[in-house]
C-alpha cells in the first residue's frame, strides 16, 4: 500500500506531461512487474481533410529495461503505426472499459482507456505472463483516476476555458524550451547536439480574425464565442498534432510550430487561412483571418518574437486582410524595417 502511495506522490510531483507519463509506466512496472507497460495516444493527422489516425507511443517500458522509450513529439506522423493496426485499443477507447485478452504467445494483454475531461485520448496497455488479477486491475484503475484528475487540474491552469487551447500563461515556458532546441543553444551544445542533428527550427505565428468586432455587433457575443471555438477546431485540424496552439485572449491566437523551413511554415499558415475562408460558420457565414509569422531566433525573447509576428499581422491587415505575411519576407522586400530596439516591456 505505502509503495502505491509513494508512486502516486511521485506521479503528482510533476507538471511536465512527458515526465508524468514516464513516471506512470515506471510506477506500474515496479508495482506489477509485467512484461511491458505502455501509454499510446491516438492522434489525428487531420491535415488537408485526411482523417487518418496513428498511435504515438508516449512511454513504454519493457521488463529488464531501465529506461522508458517514447516517440519524439515531432516524429513524422506518417511513420507512426496506423490506429487501425490495433483494433483492440480502438475498441477499448470506444467502450471506455478495460479489455483483457490472451495473445497468441500465451501472454495476457490488458488495455485501459485514458481519458481527459473532453475525450478518450489513448490507452494504457499492460502485457503480463499471467492474467492480471482483479485486485491489480482495480489498483491500476484507481491510479489512472488520480492521473486523470491531476491532468484535469493541469488543463484547468494551462488551457483557455472556451476553446481548450493553451493559454498565454504557458507560452513563455514552451517558447524557452523551443529556444533550447535551436542549434547552437547552450542546452544543445551541452547535449553534444545529439538530439538536434536535424537542426530544429521553430516558427511563431499570430492569427487575428478579420472584422471580428462586426461579428459581435451583428450576431451578439454568444455567436462570437462560437466563432472563436470553431476557429480553434479549424486550427487543430490545420496544424500538426505537435504544434502548440494558444488563445492569447480575445480574438488573437498564436501557434508555435517546429518545421523544416520558412516555406513549410508559410504553407501551414496558408492552409489555416484557406480552411477558414472556406468554412461556413453557422449564422455568420464566412469570415477570414490575417496571419503574421516569424522564425524563432537563437537568443530571442518571447516578447521580441511575438512582436515581429504581430507587426506582420498589422501589415496583413493594412494590405487588405485575409492573407499570410512573413516578417522575414517583408523585411527582405523593404516593406518593413527590422526592429532592433528592445520594447518597453523587455526593458523593464
Ligand atoms: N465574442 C467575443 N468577442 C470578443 C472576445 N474577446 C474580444 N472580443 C471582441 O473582439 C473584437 C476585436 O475587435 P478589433 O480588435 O477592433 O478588431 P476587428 O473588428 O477584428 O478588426 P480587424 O482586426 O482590424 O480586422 C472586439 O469587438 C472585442 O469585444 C471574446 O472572448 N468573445
Amino acid at each position: 500500500m505505502s509503495e502505491v502511495v509513494d508512486h502516486l506522490a511521485e506521479l503528482t510531483g510533476f507538471r511536465d506531461r512527458d515526465v508524468m507519463d514516464v513516471t506512470l509506466v515506471s510506477a506500474l512496472r515496479d508495482l506489477l512487474e509485467p512484461l511491458s507497460v505502455a501509454i499510446y495516444r491516438c492522434i489525428e493527422l487531420g491535415e488537408e481533410g485526411c482523417a487518418q489516425s496513428r498511435w504515438l507511443t508516449r512511454a513504454r517500458l519493457v521488463a529488464g529495461e531501465a529506461v522508458a522509450t517514447a516517440d519524439p513529439l515531432w516524429a513524422d506522423p506518417s511513420r507512426l503505426p496506423p490506429c487501425s493496426d490495433k483494433p483492440q485499443r480502438l475498441e477499448c477507447m470506444k467502450s471506455r472499459g478495460v479489455l483483457q485478452l490472451q495473445q497468441a504467445d500465451g501472454s495476457w494483454l490488458t488495455i485501459f482507456p485514458l481519458a481527459t475531461e473532453r475525450e478518450v485520448v489513448g490507452v494504457l496497455e499492460i502485457v503480463s505472463e499471467q492474467r492480471l488479477k482483479s485486485g491489480a486491475e482495480r489498483m491500476v484503475c484507481s491510479v489512472l483516476r488520480i492521473y486523470h484528475n491531476f491532468q484535469g487540474l493541469l488543463d484547468y491552469s494551462e488551457r483557455d476555458t472556451l476553446t481548450g487551447l493553451l493559454n498565454r500563461k504557458t507560452f513563455d515556458e514552451s517558447f524557452l524550451k523551443a529556444l533550447g532546441e535551436l542549434p547552437g543553444s547552450a542546452a544543445c551544445i551541452e547535449a553534444g547536439d545529439r538530439r538536434h542533428a536535424g537542426g530544429a527550427r521553430y516558427f511563431l505565428g499570430v492569427i487575428d480574425i478579420d472584422h471580428f468586432k462586426s461579428v459581435n455587433d451583428r450576431f451578439g457575443h454568444l455567436i462570437g464565442d462560437e466563432v472563436l471555438l470553431l476557429l480553434s477546431r479549424l486550427m487543430r485540424s490545420s496544424f500538426r498534432f505537435h504544434d502548440l496552439l494558444y488563445r492569447f485572449g480575445g480574438e488573437e491566437f498564436v501557434v508555435l510550430m517546429r518545421c523544416a523551413d520558412e516555406a513549410d511554415a508559410a504553407h501551414a499558415f496558408e492552409r489555416l487561412r484557406h480552411n477558414t475562408e472556406h468554412y461556413a460558420f453557422p449564422q455568420v457565414g464566412h469570415i477570414s483571418v490575417s496571419v503574421g509569422f516569424t522564425e524563432v531566433r537563437p537568443g530571442d525573447s518571447p516578447a521580441a518574437a511575438f512582436e515581429r509576428a504581430d507587426r506582420a499581422v498589422y501589415h496583413a491587415k493594412d494590405a487588405g486582410r485575409n492573407q499570410v505575411q512573413s516578417h522575414a519576407a517583408l523585411v527582405a522586400a523593404g516593406a518593413m524595417r527590422e526592429q532592433t530596439q528592445l520594447s518597453a516591456v523587455e526593458l523593464f
